[in-house]
């Protein structure tokens, strides 16, 4: 299959408004690599999707420019209704190693973002500490980074994202790093909190398990230049945790993604050799 996916309105029916983002035609070259595209895609208000695929097929690149680090070469990205010029304010970025500021406490990294905004300091604290228990990590406030474990800075880093009252989540890889139980601790958290303040996500992992547990939908890319070749929409019921995976539904999905990364991921592979 070598469809973009359709423009689906299946699971977000619930909502007539804007979609939080919306991109047409989307490339991007870097010289003479065509890296991404052309992709289209819609995130509703509230929607989280994944996108799973090959390596280097261009989720980071597409990520980044949805996040206005990097602008595409050719398409359209609308974000909240309005052309991307550059960085939002509603906008969260999370990466793998989201970097924490080793000389601040945790309710000081948490709170980093309100103060750069000018939010008064007893105000940024007060909601910085609120975010801090939100995430887990209630006691550990006056601990510094150097003093956590891995997943618990990822936490903060999920915390101080949190901190700007987001619309909109991009998560390139952030549990990455992370041991497989931490990692899937993680997971279960931040469905909490994204289900708590209700904004969009879209969340790339190359865990097929993370993005079944996580999403509304999980786009599948095909192999560099990037395209969505398969859209899967998880008709899990919510709250999930991590036994939802058992549910014959959550495992044709898994089984359904897998088959199609294989397939992408065996073909680039054959390229390579025969370029070699
Ligand atoms: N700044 C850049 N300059 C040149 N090439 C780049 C640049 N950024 C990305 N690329 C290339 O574009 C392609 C897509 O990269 P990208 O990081 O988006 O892939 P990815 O799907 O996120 O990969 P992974 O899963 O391994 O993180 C890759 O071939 C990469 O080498």
């Amino acid at each position: 299959m070598n469809a973009q996916p359709k423009e689906q309105h299946v699971t977000q029916s619930t909502t007539r408004s804007t979609p939080i983002v919306r991109i047409r035609g989307i490339e991007q070259h870097f010289g003479p690599v065509h890296a991404l595209g052309p992709v289209d895609l819609t995130i509703e208000r509230g929607e989280f999707v994944s996108i799973v695929g090959p390596s280097g097929c261009g989720k980071s690149t597409l990520l980044e420019i949805i996040g206005a680090l990097q602008d595409p070469v050719r398409g359209s990205v609308e974000v909240d209704g309005t052309p991307l010029d550059g960085p939002r304010r509603r906008t969260a970025i999370v990466f793998q190693e989201s970097a924490t500021l080793p000389w601040r406490t945790v309710v000081d990294n948490v709170a980093f973002a309100l103060e750069v905004r000018g939010v008064g300091r007893k105000e940024r604290r007060e909601h910085a500490r609120e975010l801090v228990e939100m995430v887990g990590l209630g006691g550990f406030e006056n601990h510094y980074p150097a003093q956590l474990s891995g997943g618990m800075r990822q936490r903060v880093a999920m915390a101080r994202a949190m901190s700007t009252d987001p619309d909109l989540i991009l998560a390139d890889e952030p549990f990455g790093a992370l041991d497989e139980q931490t990692r899937m601790l993680m997971a279960e958290e931040l469905l909490r909190v994204v289900e708590s303040i209700g904004c969009g996500v879209l969340f790339i992992t190359h865990s097929i398990q993370e993005a079944v547990l996580l999403s509304d939908r999980v786009l599948v890319m095909g192999r560099r230049p990037g395209t969505f070749i398969d859209e899967v929409p998880i008709e899990l019921p919510r709250p999930r945790a991590h036994a939802s995976l058992s549910e014959p539904s959550a495992t044709a999905s898994q089984e359904r993604i897998w088959a199609q990364i294989r397939s992408e991921a065996e073909v680039a592979m054959v390229g390579t050799r025969s370029t070699r």
